[in-house]
C-alpha cells in the first residue's frame, strides 16, 4: 500500500522568478513528512506539483518508480489524494455524499457504489468522527467539521499517498490534535505515505517522521524533526530567534520564540 514519491532537481514557478530552484524531496513510504516554511515559500506549489496539479519548470517527479507525468488520470487518483487549502463548498451536498465522491476513481462507468465503496465511506466517516453529521449539508457545518469532511473524502479515496495542504486551519486545538493523530494513525496502521503542510512548527515536529524546511526558493534542511528543527534552521527560514529544547523522553524538539524585542541596553 505504501507509496514512494521523490522529486529531483525540481524548479517551480508561476511565470516570474522561480519559487523553488532545483530542489529535491523524497517522501519515505509509510512516513509522515511535514512541509514547513514562511508564507510564500512554495510549500503549496511543491505539494501541488507532487499531486500533478502544477507543472514544474524543470526536474522530475517519480511515483513508485514511474514518472508522474506518465500516469493516466484515474490511475493517479487511485494512487494519491490531495486536499487543497480552501476547497470550494458545493451547495446542497451532504457530508456522506461528499465523502462518497472520494470513491469516483474506483468506480466503473455507472458509478454506483458496491460493498467496497460503502465500506470505504463508512471507514472514512468513522475515522473522522463524522457519522453523526453524515446527513448534514456542508453549509450547515462549522469550519472545523467541514474541514474533517474534506479529510474524510480524501480518506475514502483509499490511496497510499495523501497530500494535505494545511489541514488544521480553522480547527480548534482539540481538532488540530485529532486530525494530526489521525494522520499519524494512517501512516502507522495503514502504511499510508503522508505529506502535510503545517505552520505550527511544534506540531509538525511532534507528529512527523521528517520535516522539510523551505525558504528563499530552496530547502534549508530536511530530516528527522530533532535534526531539522534547530535554532539555526528556524532563524534561517523565518528570521526569528527561538529556544529549541529536546524532550528528554521522546527526543521531540520544541521551539519557543523569543517574544520580547531585544532591549537597547542588551544591544550595546
Ligand atoms: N497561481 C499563482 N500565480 C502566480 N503566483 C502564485 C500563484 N500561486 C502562488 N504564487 C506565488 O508563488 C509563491 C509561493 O506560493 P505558495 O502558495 O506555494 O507558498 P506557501 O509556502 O504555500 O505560502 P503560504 O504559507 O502563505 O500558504 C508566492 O510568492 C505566491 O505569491
Amino acid at each position: 500500500m505504501s507509496v514512494e514519491i521523490s522529486a529531483r532537481e525540481l524548479t517551480l514557478g508561476h511565470g516570474g522568478e522561480p519559487v523553488a530552484r532545483s530542489i529535491g524531496v523524497t517522501l519515505a513510504p509509510g512516513a509522515v513528512t511535514a512541509l514547513v516554511g514562511p508564507n510564500g515559500s512554495g510549500k503549496s506549489t511543491l505539494l501541488r506539483a507532487l499531486a500533478r496539479l502544477h507543472t514544474p519548470d524543470a526536474g522530475r517527479i517519480v511515483l513508485d518508480g514511474r514518472d508522474l507525468a506518465e500516469y493516466r488520470p484515474r490511475e493517479l487518483a487511485r494512487k494519491l489524494s490531495f486536499l487543497t487549502q480552501s476547497p470550494i463548498v458545493p451547495a446542497g451536498v451532504t457530508v456522506e455524499e461528499l465523502v462518497a465522491y472520494g470513491r469516483h476513481p474506483h468506480q466503473g462507468l455507472l458509478g454506483r457504489g458496491g460493498d467496497e465503496d460503502r465500506e470505504a465511506v463508512a471507514w472514512a466517516l468513522d475515522a473522522t468522527n463524522l457519522r453523526p453529521l453524515a446527513e448534514r449539508t456542508l453549509d450547515r457545518l462549522s469550519g472545523g467539521e467541514r474541514q474533517r469532511a474534506w479529510i474524510a473524502m480524501a480518506l475514502a479515496q483509499r490511496t497510499g499517498l495523501l497530500l494535505l495542504d494545511e489541514p488544521t486551519t480553522y480547527l480548534d486545538i482539540r481538532y488540530q490534535i485529532e486530525v494530526l493523530r489521525l494522520v499519524r494513525r494512517l501512516a502507522d496502521e495503514h502504511g499510508i505515505t503522508v505529506a502535510v503542510v503545517l505552520h505550527e512548527l511544534n506540531q509538525a515536529a511532534a507528529f512527523s517522521d521528517a520535516m522539510v524546511v523551505l525558504a528563499g526558493g530552496r530547502i534549508v534542511t530536511s530530516g528527522p524533526p530533532a535534526e531539522a528543527l534547530t535554532e539555526d534552521t528556524v532563524r534561517t527560514a523565518f528570521q526569528i530567534d527561538t529556544t529549541v529544547t529536546l524532550d528528554p523522553h521522546t527526543g521531540v524538539p520544541t521551539c519557543l520564540p523569543t517574544w520580547r524585542e531585544p532591549s537597547p541596553a542588551a544591544a550595546t
